[in-house]
Parts: structure tokens; C-alpha cells; sequence
């Protein structure tokens, strides 16, 4: 599937219809993402469509540096993609990935400035390669992830109930919880890849922390599996723990018809880290994945913790 950028098209040519471009964004998040898919398929059509648009922008902004193309990509490229998301939120789609996106944003009031920020993130990902503390780490996860945990709250709505001072002009909106949900999702991704990304000569853990376990980069690269190694896994797990349970307290506040599928696609992801410790660690020769029966069986209870808890 296509999904770089495109050069502006000729007035000429013919765009996707809307539902068209909808359903190419369905195909792209069930392909990439068995997680997340599952957790929209809890939605309603029009926010499980947005959340498609937004995730098909999201992969292609990540793609452009961690794709097939990625060797390609300059600055000058996140350039381009960054005036392309400018003519979306203009309501200019250039290609048939952005018709969905401006649909999207004639139903929600999304906010350009996540999607800028990510791009900021992916600008990261073209000029560092090791992050030396975790508040480094902390912000890159905030660009990439965090962000869109912002997106995400906006499709999925505040629930009104909340609204309890009746002065207040806007609802209380869980900014901080839907961005602690994105970076546990991007701290557990970083952990699932540490392999993928040894391989391309990325450590995404802060070398602060490998310090302090006396576990060298070239242990790493080497893919070293000792207790030195399953302590430091041992640290991020928990580091990765405390954002999910920061993110658990913001779900009541969504949506009623929300709630379901957050719970679901936080519970999902988080079963990654399990299925690490089960396998002891080996994130260098083994791809930490929870198999589908797996995650059908989160779904009741992420219901029960979405209706009563
Ligand atoms: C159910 C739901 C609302 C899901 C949101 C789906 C969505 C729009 C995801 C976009 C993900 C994406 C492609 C981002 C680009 C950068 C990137 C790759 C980020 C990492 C994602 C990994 O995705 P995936 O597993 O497909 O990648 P692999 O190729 O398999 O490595 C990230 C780990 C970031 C994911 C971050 C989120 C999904 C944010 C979650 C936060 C919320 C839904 C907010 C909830 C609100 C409250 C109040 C808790
Ligand atoms: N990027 C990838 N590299 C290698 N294998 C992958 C990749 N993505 C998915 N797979 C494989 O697809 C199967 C499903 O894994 P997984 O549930 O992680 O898929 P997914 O669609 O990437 O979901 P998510 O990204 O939400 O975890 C597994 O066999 C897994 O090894
Ligand atoms: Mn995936």
C-alpha cells in the first residue's frame, strides 16, 4: 500500500470518494494494527472512521522515517509533509489518504498542533539515535505517542456529566491522562523493538538507565541476555506500568461510548509487556506479539472495567 506522500495533484485529477478513502484507512489500521483495529471496531462508525483517517496520517508520518522508503527522507521531506498537512486542515486533500482526514475534521475539532508535534518527533527519530535520560526519551515518546492521545480524546468525546462546575465554558478535558496512555503504548513499543531497532542502530532506551545496571550499549547491540539485562527490562516495565496507571484514572471521563474501547486498547498493548516477561526478556530474537485469542479474551474485562468500575 502506497502510503508516502504525494507530489500536489493537478487540478485535473480525481480524488477517492469519501467513503472510499474511509475504507482504505480501515484496511491500512487492521493491517498495521490488530490492536487498535479491535479497539475501533468498539465505536461508532463516525468515530471509528476518524480514528482510521487519523491513524493512516499517523502511520504515514511514522513510515516516512521508519518505512521502506525511510532512506529517502530528509528534512526537507517532513517539509513537504508538514505544508500537505497544512492543505488538509485548509481542507485541501492533495491525495486520496487526505480526503478521509478532511471529512474527519469537518466532524471533530482536531487541533493541528499534535500532528505538527509529531512530525517534530519523527525530525528526532532523523537526527538522534540514543537518548541520554529519560526526560529525553519522555519528550520524543510525547511527540510520537503522546499526541495521539490528544487526537484520539478529541474524536472520542468528553462525557458531558462531568461538566460539574457550571461556570466552566469547556469540559475538563484528560490531557494528561491520554497523554500518559501514549507514551506507556510508546515505552512498550520501544520495548517489544528493542531488537528491530538495535539492528538499525537505534537505542531508544536512555543510556542513563543502562548505566546504572552496568549493561553496555555494545551488550545490546550484541543482544546480550544475562540478569543485568532482565533488571533493566525489569525497571522500564515498571517505568512503562506507572504511565498506563496514570492514563486508567482519565477514562472515566470520556465518553460513555468511549470508555470500552480505550480500556480495551490500553489493556491489549499492556499485554505486550507480559508476554516479554514471558519470554524472558528475549526482545532481541523474539517479537513480543499477544496472539488473537489472547486479546479477545481482554475484551469482557475492559467492558466490565468501562460499565461498572
Ligand atoms: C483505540 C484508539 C483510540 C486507538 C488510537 C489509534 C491511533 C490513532 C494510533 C496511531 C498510532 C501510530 C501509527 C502513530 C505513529 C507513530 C507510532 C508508530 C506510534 C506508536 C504506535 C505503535 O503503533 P503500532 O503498534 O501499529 O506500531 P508497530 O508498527 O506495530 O510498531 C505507538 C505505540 C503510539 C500509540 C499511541 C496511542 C494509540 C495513543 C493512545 C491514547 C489514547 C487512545 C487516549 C485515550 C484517552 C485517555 C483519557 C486515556
Ligand atoms: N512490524 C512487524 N514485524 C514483524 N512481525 C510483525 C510486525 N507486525 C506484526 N507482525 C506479526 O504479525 C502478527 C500479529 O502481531 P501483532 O498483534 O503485534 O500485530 P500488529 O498488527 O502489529 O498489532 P500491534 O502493532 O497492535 O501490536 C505476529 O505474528 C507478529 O509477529
Ligand atoms: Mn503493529
Amino acid at each position: 500500500m502506497l502510503l508516502q506522500p504525494t507530489t500536489p495533484v493537478s487540478p485535473a485529477s480525481v480524488l477517492a470518494s469519501v467513503d472510499a478513502s474511509y475504507e482504505r484507512c480501515r484496511q491500512i489500521t487492521a493491517k498495521y494494527s490488530k490492536t487498535f483495529y479491535m479497539g475501533t471496531m468498539l465505536m461508532s462508525e463516525v468515530k471509528r472512521r476518524a480514528i482510521w483517517a487519523i491513524y493512516v496520517w499517523c502511520r504515514r508520518t511514522d513510515e516516512l522515517v521508519d518505512g521502506p522508503s525511510a532512506e529517502f527522507t530528509t528534512e526537507a521531506t517532513l517539509d513537504d509533509w508538514e505544508a500537505q498537512l497544512e492543505s488538509v486542515f485548509a481542507g485541501r486533500p492533495r491525495d486520496d489518504y487526505d480526503v478521509a482526514m478532511v471529512d474527519a475534521l469537518e466532524h471533530f475539532a482536531l487541533d493541528i498542533q499534535p500532528f505538527r508535534d509529531m512530525i517534530a518527533g519523527q525530525r528526532m527519530d532523523l537526527q538522534c539515535s540514543r537518548y541520554e535520560t529519560f526526560e529525553d526519551l519522555k519528550l520524543y515518546c510525547y511527540r510520537v505517542a503522546g499526541t495521539v492521545g490528544l487526537m484520539s480524546t478529541v474524536v472520542m468525546g468528553v462525557d458531558p456529566e462531568y461538566n460539574t462546575a457550571p461556570w466552566a465554558s469547556a469540559l475538563p478535558c484528560p490531557t494528561e491522562e491520554a497523554i500518559a496512555l501514549g507514551i506507556a503504548n510508546q515505552l512498550t513499543n520501544i520495548l517489544r523493538d528493542v531488537g528491530e531497532d538495535a539492528r538499525r542502530g537505534r537505542i531508544y532506551l536512555p543510556l542513563e538507565d543502562l548505566e546504572l545496571f552496568k549493561y553496555s550499549e555494545e551488550d545490546l547491540i550484541n543482544g546480550v541476555i544475562d540478569e543485568r539485562w532482565q533488571a533493566l527490562m525489569r525497571f522500564q516495565i515498571q517505568r512503562a506500568l506507572k504511565f498506563y496507571r496514570q492514563a486508567e484514572g482519565g477514562i472515566s471521563v470520556l465518553s460513555p461510548d468511549a470508555r470500552w474501547p480505550v480500556w480495551s486498547a490500553l489493556m491489549l498493548y499492556r499485554k505486550i509487556l507480559d508476554v516479554i516477561a514471558e519470554n524472558q526478556y528475549d526482545v532481541f530474537n523474539r517479537r513480543a506479539f499477544v496472539p488473537t485469542v489472547r486479546k479477545l479474551l481482554c475484551l469482557p474485562p475492559a467492558l466490565l472495567r468501562a460499565r461498572v468500575l
